[in-house]
């Protein structure tokens, strides 16, 4: 019969995490692009699960796909810190309801923490069960396959994107770097010895020395925004400053932050084993580096014009960025794989 039923596409999206938490908001950043292409939000709390008796448990499964039809495409953003369990159960719901699953597999908690390397079968089956998983890196994929999965198709993310429709300052040259984030994860912070300025901006921790860096304390988008638009480079760096030391998650996953300092406007200043190193060095907008002293040397050593240069060089990246390009060409790509 005609007019029955037409196919829609939703992605799962977190709530329940602190405002301040980088994984929701991210999580929702993607929400926002994939609301502009007309997708539909399964909205999933953040809870503990651990005593939930079956029968509660399912029923609220079903609430939470009570939009999803037969034949419909979800992109389920992964994990949702749920617990691999419970994420394994609302994929198996969704297919029993013969939905097709995109897995957009945004964090590996089994890499991430080593402590959780024991739940990689379980991980890697509920990646299995999708049509086309998303990976950060063409490395993350090559990783996984090692660990079992068996999905033929994949998309590579390459980046986040970080939207952004206010005015900005136009980035001015500065010797000074930018780092944003978790520092409990960055022990380099406390340690920081180089000449240039390091203004840091994320969660104040107790107990730590914030003596050697500029904290800023947390900024909301807005603020972190026109503070990093006024100019400096952005740093990336992973949790050893070491890069020898380096575990291989950091070299695999997708960098956050980068995306925000590009949708600023200001160049880079990352890590040669980034996945996106290459992209920074293609594209002239930043430096890559082998250690955080020829991250100093570069930033001491940069003249305005070789600054102001990769401002104009960031242009389009920024423009991509701001208004959420590589995930829609993610979501694009993926839709148009389907078979
Ligand atoms: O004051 C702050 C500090 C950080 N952030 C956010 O936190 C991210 C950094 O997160 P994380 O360190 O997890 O990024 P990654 O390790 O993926 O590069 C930044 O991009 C911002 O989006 C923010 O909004 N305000």
């Amino acid at each position: 019969m005609k007019g029955e039923w037409k196919m829609n596409v939703h992605v799962t999206n977190i709530y329940g995490f602190s405002p301040k938490s980088v994984v929701l908001i991210s999580q929702h950043e993607v929400r926002n692009i994939a609301r502009n292409l007309g997708f539909n939000e399964l909205a999933v709390y953040i809870y503990d699960s651990s005593n939930e008796p079956m029968n509660e448990l399912s029923s609220r499964y079903d609430g939470i796909i009570a939009r999803v039809s037969p034949g419909d495409v979800v992109f389920f953003q992964s994990p949702t810190w749920n617990g691999v369990d419970w994420d394994n159960g609302l994929v198996d719901k969704l297919k029993a309801y013969g939905c097709r699953v995109v897995m957009f597999i945004q964090d590996v908690q089994p890499l991430q923490f080593e402590s959780n390397y024991y739940l990689m079968s379980k991980f890697i089956s509920m990646y299995n069960k999708a049509e086309i998983v998303i990976v950060p890196s063409e490395k993350m994929y090559c990783r996984l396959v090692e660990e079992g999965l068996t999905v033929k198709k994949y998309i590579v993310q390459h980046m986040w994107d970080f939207t952004v429709d206010q005015t900005l300052y136009s980035p001015s040259f500065k010797r000074k770097l930018y780092f944003t984030g978790d520092i409990s994860r960055f022990p380099f912070v406390e340690n920081w010895h180089y000449n240039t300025e390091l203004h840091v901006f994320g969660n104040k921790m107790e107990n730590y020395d914030y003596s050697k860096v500029h904290f800023g304390g947390w900024l909301n988008k807005t603020e972190l925004l026109l503070e990093l638009s006024k100019g400096g480079f952005g740093l990336v760096w992973g949790n050893q400053e070491n890069p020898k030391d380096e575990p291989d998650y950091y070299k695999m996953n997708c960098s956050y932050k980068l995306a925000s300092y590009l949708s600023a406007g200001i160049p880079v200043i990352v890590p040669d084993y980034l996945s996106n190193a290459d992209f920074v060095k293609e594209n002239n907008i930043g430096f890559v580096v082998s250690s955080l002293e020829e991250a100093n040397e570069m930033v001491q050593n940069c003249t305005e014009d070789n600054y102001n240069q990769m401002v104009s060089n960031l242009k389009h990246v920024q423009y991509l960025i701001n208004n959420g390009y590589f995930t829609k060409k993610l979501f694009v790509d993926t839709i148009m794989a389907l078979d």
